[in-house]
């Protein structure tokens, strides 16, 4: 019901053309509706002729929304290096403070997004809080989620991406908070489940009109969400409560132990670390993480899962890499990884193929802009259109088709990066926690797959590699028989 409202809005609006010195193509609404509709299946057919059509720089108009979509590469980099495009849509509706102004990183732009920004990168870089490294956290969860698969013996597990999910949102507490769930527990299924749901079930909608919400709060599903947030919020307040009656200065625990630190240590009144101002920043932060955290990286893996159990020659290629470095006498560790180019290209391959974040997270251009030859005034969003980058026959030789060889050299001994392939977006505003994630991808793919034979499960549901439409794209169901190999 909620989609097919959403369409005939679309269709009926008008597009527009604005003044420019090179003239624009400004594309259809009944051809965005549709993109909204299909994000999940722009992989194939079509849509894609459709863009060819439009050319790699196009417009949309609608309602109080400029939007310029980007299908080259180039020039997505070139924008995005660009400072006059590092801001945000207006998201304050989703902040966790709710106070009518935005908080934290994702959607801040100016001083305190950079502030806060160069804070968490730093942090995620030199982490090793408390006992342990960011490594460590992950490798509990590796070893929790194989137990529970082992546990399942040769049933069929139809639950892969929540399995990820809860490993993935635990790790990333543990190193945010200090503090560490079982995969089982029922506080943390309440935390990754609850407050993720509406957001992530309106995608399409929230993604292009963030402002229906004021309009249509019920409708749109803001009401829900809304809900969500507020009970989300009070979840991340606890450790900040906690950790403010138990830090010591000369030992950071994890990273709200820092982040305080940091706000103690803040005179500037324009700072965010300010007082108040600082612990909401503390606070939106760790939402951030939590929400571009985890999802994404679960996501990922779940499409790597699908593509193991229906490419078993690939699965064999990549458990025969993990067994010439590891002898499967031990688990893998990071320092393998540069070991390890088959992996790597499967990485990269699985990176490009499912393209989690199709149009990154959108940008807005903070003062008008001129970029060859086109006018674009400031507040214009910019979308890069990763999805159509990945996929572009121009750039990519046979596309349709998953094969990780295309990252390696000839005699399959170097892995070869390719600087089409952008999945963490590029420039001023690329993903802060690419580094995490890539351990994250590294350390589950290849202990699992050290583990198990990956064995599609035919009974189960067979979507191919279609997506469920969201705002991350995820694998349609599918289950999957994971057999001990090492028994
Ligand atoms: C496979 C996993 C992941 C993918 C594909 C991914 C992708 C992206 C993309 C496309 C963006 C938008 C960049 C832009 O606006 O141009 C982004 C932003 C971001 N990501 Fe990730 N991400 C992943 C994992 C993570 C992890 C593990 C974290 C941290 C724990 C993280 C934290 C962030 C943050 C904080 C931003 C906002 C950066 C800013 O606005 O300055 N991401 N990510």
């Amino acid at each position: 019901m909620r989609r097919s409202g959403l369409l005939r809005i679309l269709e009926e609006a008008q597009t527009e053309k604005c003044s420019s010195r090179a003239s624009w193509t400004t594309v259809s609404w009944k051809y965005a509706a549709n993109e909204v509709r299909t994000l999940g299946t722009l992989r194939s057919g079509k849509l894609r002729c459709d863009l060819e059509e439009y050319g790699p720089l196009y417009k949309l108009n609608f309602g109080p929304m400029n939007m310029v979509v980007v299908s080259d590469r180039k020039m997505v980099k070139e924008m995005f290096s660009n400072p006059a495009f590092s801001g945000r849509m207006d998201f304050k509706e989703y902040d966790p403070i709710l106070d009518g102004k935005v908080h934290g990183i994702v959607n801040t732009e100016g001083e305190h997004w950079e502030e806060l920004r160069r804070f968490t990168l730093r942090q995620l870089r030199d982490f090793g809080f408390g006992k342990g490294t960011m490594e460590d956290s992950i490798m509990l969860e590796v070893h929790e989620l194989i137990d529970g698969l082992q546990e399942c013996g040769e049933k069929p597990v139809d639950n892969v991406k929540r399995r990820f999910l809860l490993a993935n949102v635990n790790a990333l507490w543990a190193i945010r908070t200090g503090i560490r769930h079982k995969q089982n527990d029922k506080e943390l299924l309440n935390m990754s489940e609850k407050a993720f749901g509406g957001i992530l079930e309106s995608g399409g909608v929230i993604l292009f009109m963030p402002w229906i919400v004021n309009i249509f709060p019920k409708w749109s599903g803001y009401d829900k969400i809304k809900r969500a947030i507020l009970e989300f919020t009070d979840y991340l307040r606890k450790p900040v409560i906690d950790h403010k009656k138990t830090r010591q200065d000369i030992f950071d625990r994890d990273f709200t132990d820092a982040f305080l630190k940091e706000i103690d240590k803040t005179t500037d009144p324009n700072s965010a670390f300010i007082g108040k101002l600082g612990e909401e920043n503390l606070i939106a932060t760790l939402g951030d993480l939590h929400f571009a955290g985890s999802e994404t990286t679960a996501s990922t893996l779940s499409w790597m899962i699908l593509y193991l159990c229906k490419f078993p020659e690939i699965l064999k290629t990549f458990q025969d890499e993990i067994e010439s470095i590891t002898g499967n006498a031990r688990s893998t560790t990071v320092s393998d990884r540069a070991k390890m180019p088959y992996t790597e290209a499967l990485i990269a391959e699985t990176l490009r193929y499912s393209s989690i974040a199709p149009q990154a997270v959108e940008h807005k251009v903070l003062k008008d802009q001129e970029y060859n030859g086109y006018f674009i005034p400031k507040d214009t969003v910019i979308t890069a259109n990763l999805n159509y980058i990945h996929f572009d026959p121009k750039i990519w030789t046979d596309p349709e088709n998953f094969r990780p060889n295309r990252f390696l050299s000839p005699d399959g001994k170097t892995f070869k990066k390719h600087d089409a392939l952008i999945p963490f977006s590029t420039g001023k505003r690329q993903c802060l926690g690419e580094s995490l994630a890539r351990d994250s991808l590294f350390l589950f793919a290849t202990n699992i797959a050290q583990r198990f034979d990956i064995v599609f499960d035919k009974n189960g549901p067979d979507n191919g590699f279609e997506s469920e439409l969201a705002f991350i794209l995820t694998p349609k169901p599918f289950s999957v028989i994971f057999k001990d190999r090492l028994a």
